[in-house]
């Protein structure tokens, strides 16, 4: 793919005897907003972990803003510019949004903001801009353990932007929301991706913002890409149909 900034090839990762990554070939447009989707145990949370780092491949390559990261460290894909934001929780609960976005930022700088006066306003600054950006100016002083589903989904997302990321991975995040909570967040997810640039990728079961949001779509099953497409491609490809979709698109 022209314009990539993630190229993979002929990736593989076996658990025993089980193959979960199953020679996968993949690619995202730098600036893409793309959906990963499949049934459970087909291998989306293990394709993320091997993108992380967490996961070492068996076989292939991992290609990420020119520079092959196969077998590099989790600090340092970070470091590249790729973050993910977990669908379980990284929040610190009893600290205000405010304090852990100011926290997540300090930990990037690795700057001790008590020693440190131009860091420290830097800091502040920047945590003070992500909280806007992820539309939480008027939750910055409440305790994140009082937050909704929706407003921890978008401390989470504020916590991934201190990173500074380039890529963007979300494990389904709209899990466990209302509707109205699921397309705020997407909303937000687009809106990041569209003023910022950041490049998204999401793993989701709620389909109805799969095919609302995302730009293009791969279906995976067993590890396998069964097809990669355009959300209309998707709709009107049979194994699309017959291993995930089912009827619940027709209407
Ligand atoms: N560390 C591991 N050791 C052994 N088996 C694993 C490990 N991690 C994942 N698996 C297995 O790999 C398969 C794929 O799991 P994975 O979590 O990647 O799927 P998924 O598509 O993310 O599923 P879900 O939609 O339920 O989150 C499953 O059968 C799982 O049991």
């Amino acid at each position: 793919m022209t314009g990539a900034i993630l190229d993979i090839r002929g990736l593989k990762k076996s658990f025993g005897g089980l193959h979960v990554t199953n020679d996968l070939t993949y690619a995202v447009r730098g600036g893409a907003l793309d959906a990963i989707i499949g049934p459970n145990g087909a291998g989306k949370s293990t394709f993320f972990n091997l993108l992380t780092g967490y996961h070492r491949a068996d076989a292939g390559t991992i290609v990420f803003a020119g520079e092959e990261i196969t077998r590099a460290a989790p600090e340092r894909i970070v470091k590249l510019g790729i973050s993910r934001a977990f669908q379980v929780s990284n929040i610190f609960h009893r600290m205000t949004v405010f304090e852990n976005v100011r926290t997540a930022v300090q930990a990037q700088t690795g700057l001790s903001l008590e020693f440190f006066r131009p860091a420290r306003g830097l800091a502040l600054d920047q945590t003070d801009e992500i909280i806007h950006q992820c539309g939480l100016a008027s939750r910055a002083g409440i305790v994140s353990g009082r937050l909704s589903q929706g407003d921890k989904k978008r401390l989470e997302l504020a916590l991934a932007l201190s990173g500074k990321p380039k890529l963007l991975l979300l494990d389904e995040p709209t899990a466990g929301m209302s509707r109205e909570e699921a397309e705020s967040t997407m909303d937000l997810v687009a809106a990041l991706n569209r003023d910022l640039g950041i490049t998204v990728v999401f793993t989701e079961h709620d389909i109805a913002a799969v095919f609302k949001y995302a730009e293009r779509i791969t279906l995976l099953s067993r590890g396998t890409m069964i097809v990669s497409g355009t959300p209309e491609e998707i709709r009107r490809n049979e194994d699309a149909q017959k291993l995930y979709l089912g009827e619940s698109i027709h209407g």
